[in-house]
C-alpha cells in the first residue's frame, strides 16, 4: 500500500506543478473486515455513517469545500467536480467508493462541510473493506502530509478502531433543560396554526431543542453502536468537526443516486408505537386513516415528485402511503423513484440541491413557511434537519436528512426534534410527540432503557 499510494501521491504533486492548481492523489484497496467499524476517539473530520448494508468509517481531511448561502450545493458540486476530473487514482479498490463526505446547514447561514478524508474506511454487510488514502498536492509544495505517514497512520487508526465499544453504563445526574419551555413552544405551535388558518401557509415544522448535560462526555463509539443496535431502519451518522461531534439516527432518505436512479422518500406524520399488540395495531390503523396525517404526509409526496419530475423520466410515486415502524414512533412514508434524464449532468448533489428542504423539514409553500420559521423558532438549526451523506467519483451517492440527531460537545449534548404542523394541529400533542423524537438519543445518551417519555 504505501509503495502505490507514494507512487499516485509523486504523480498528483507533478500534475499540480504542472497544472498550477491543486490535486487530489486517491488510492483504494480492498482489506480484510473491521468489526465493529466505530470511531475510537473523534478527529477533525471524523465521519461515520450506517445505513441498510453500508458502513463507512473516515477521519482526517486531504481537502475540505466549506460553503454557505443558497448556492452551497453548486459551490460544492462544482468544486468537487472539478477536484474528481483532475484526480490521480490508484490501487485495485472499487473506484464508486465513497470519497467525499460531510453535512450541509439546514439554512442559508455558515457551516456546510464536505471534506475529502484522509482515511476511509467502507463496508458492506459482506465482503471485503474498501480502504482509502488521500492527499493534496499543491503546486508549490506538493503533497501536504508525507504519503508514507499517512498510510502508516491509516494501519494505526484501523488497529485502534477495533476495540470493542464501552459497554453501556447508567448515567446519573444529567440536567436536563427545554429550550424554549415546554409553554413557549406551545404557543408557537399555536401561533402556527393560526398563519395557516389565516391561509399564510398551508404546513410549518416548527423545531425545539433540549439542552443535556452529562456528568462526563460520552464516549463516541458506544453512542453510535447503541444507536445502530437500537434504532433498526435508520441512517446512523456522525459528523465531526474537530471540537464538536454532530451524530443521530434518523429514519429519512433525503435522496441516494445509483446506476442513473434517484429515490427519495415522503417522510411524515408520527403516532407514538402501542404498549401492548392491540394498542399498536389500533394506533398502526388510526395513521393510516387519519386526514391530518394523510394531508401532512400528501404535501411531501407531491413536492418530492414535482422536484424529481424536473430532472428525471418514470417518475413513481404509490398513491397510498406506507407505515413506518421505529421502535418508539411511527411515521407515514412512501418511496418516490425516477430515472435521470442525462445522468452526466445531474448527480446526487444536484438532486440534494433540487430537494433539500422538503416540507418534512420546512413548509410548504417553502419560502412562506421558511420566512415565518425563521423569524418564529430563533435558533439556528445548524446541521439538523440538513442533508448529511457521501458523494463518490461518479457523482453517485446517499443523502439522509439529519433527524433525530445531538451536537456533542464535551459533556454538553443539545438534541434536537421538530413536529409538522398544519391545520388543527394540537400544541400538547405535538409537544409530546417532540419527546418520542428527543427519545432515541436521550435513551443512548442516559442508557436509561426507557419507554417513552
Ligand atoms: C422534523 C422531524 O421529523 C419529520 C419527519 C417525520 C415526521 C415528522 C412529523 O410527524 O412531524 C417531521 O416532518 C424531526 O424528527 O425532528
Amino acid at each position: 500500500m504505501h509503495a502505490g499510494f507514494e507512487e499516485i501521491c509523486a504523480k498528483a504533486a507533478a500534475e499540480a506543478g504542472n497544472a498550477g492548481h491543486p490535486v487530489l492523489a486517491v488510492w483504494r484497496e480492498e482489506i480484510e473486515r473491521v468489526e465493529p467499524l466505530l470511531p475510537s476517539t473523534p478527529s477533525r473530520g471524523t465521519f461515520f455513517w450506517s445505513s441498510g448494508d453500508l458502513t463507512i468509517l473516515a477521519m482526517d481531511r486531504a481537502a475540505a469545500f466549506p460553503a454557505e448561502g443558497p448556492n452551497r450545493f453548486a459551490e460544492v458540486r462544482r468544486a468537487w467536480e472539478r477536484a474528481a476530473r483532475t484526480m490521480v487514482g490508484g490501487g485495485p479498490g472499487d473506484r464508486a467508493t465513497p470519497a467525499l463526505v460531510g453535512a450541509f446547514s439546514f439554512g442559508d447561514g455558515p457551516g456546510s462541510l464536505m471534506w475529502v478524508p484522509r482515511v476511509l474506511v467502507a463496508q458492506r454487510a459482506r465482503g471485503p473493506a474498501t480502504l482509502c488514502l488521500a492527499a493534496r498536492a499543491d503546486p508549490v509544495h506538493g503533497v501536504e502530509d508525507d504519503a508514507a505517514r499517512t498510510a502508516w497512520r491509516a494501519v494505526s487508526w484501523l488497529a485502534n478502531t477495533v476495540v470493542r465499544p464501552c459497554p453501556p453504563l447508567p448515567v446519573t445526574g444529567a440536567v436536563i433543560e427545554e429550550l424554549p419551555t415546554a409553554g413557549e413552544w406551545k404557543a408557537m405551535v399555536a401561533r402556527a396554526v393560526g398563519h395557516i388558518e389565516a391561509g399564510r401557509f398551508s404546513k410549518v415544522v416548527l423545531a425545539r431543542r433540549l439542552r443535556v448535560r452529562l456528568p462526563y462526555p460520552p464516549d463516541l463509539g458506544g453512542l453510535l453502536h447503541t444507536l445502530v443496535g437500537a434504532q433498526p431502519g435508520t441512517t446512523v451518522f456522525a459528523a465531526g468537526t474537530g471540537t464538536r461531534t454532530f451524530a443521530g439516527a434518523t429514519p429519512e432518505r433525503l435522496v441516494a443516486v445509483r446506476g442513473g436512479r434517484a429515490e427519495t422518500m415522503s417522510l411524515a406524520a408520527t403516532l407514538p408505537r402501542g404498549s401492548t399488540g392491540g394498542d399498536d395495531a389500533r394506533l398502526r390503523a388510526e395513521l393510516l386513516g387519519d386526514a391530518k396525517c394523510r394531508r401532512e404526509q400528501a404535501i411531501v409526496t407531491d413536492m418530492l415528485r414535482g422536484a424529481l419530475a424536473g430532472v428525471c423520466h418514470e417518475v413513481e410515486a404509490p398513491d397510498e402511503p406506507e407505515v413506518l415502524d421505529l421502535p418508539h414512533v411511527r411515521h407515514l412514508h412512501s418511496r418516490v423513484r425516477g430515472r435521470i434524464a442525462d445522468p452526466e449532468t445531474t448527480g446526487v448533489l444536484d438532486l440534494v440541491e433540487r430537494l433539500h428542504p422538503t416540507p418534512a423539514v420546512g413548509g410548504h409553500p417553502r419560502e412562506e413557511a421558511l420566512g415565518w420559521l425563521r423569524a418564529a423558532e430563533r435558533f439556528d438549526r445548524g446541521w439538523y434537519s440538513g442533508p448529511i451523506g457521501w458523494v463518490n467519483a461518479g457523482h453517485e451517492g446517499d443523502f439522509a436528512v439529519a433527524l433525530r440527531s445531538a451536537l456533542l460537545d464535551g459533556a454538553v449534548a443539545t438534541l434536537f426534534a421538530g413536529c409538522g404542523i398544519v391545520a388543527g394541529s394540537d400544541p400538547e400533542r405535538e409537544l409530546a410527540e417532540t419527546w418520542l423524537k428527543f427519545r432515541p438519543m436521550l435513551s443512548a445518551l442516559l442508557d436509561d432503557q426507557g419507554g417513552p417519555r
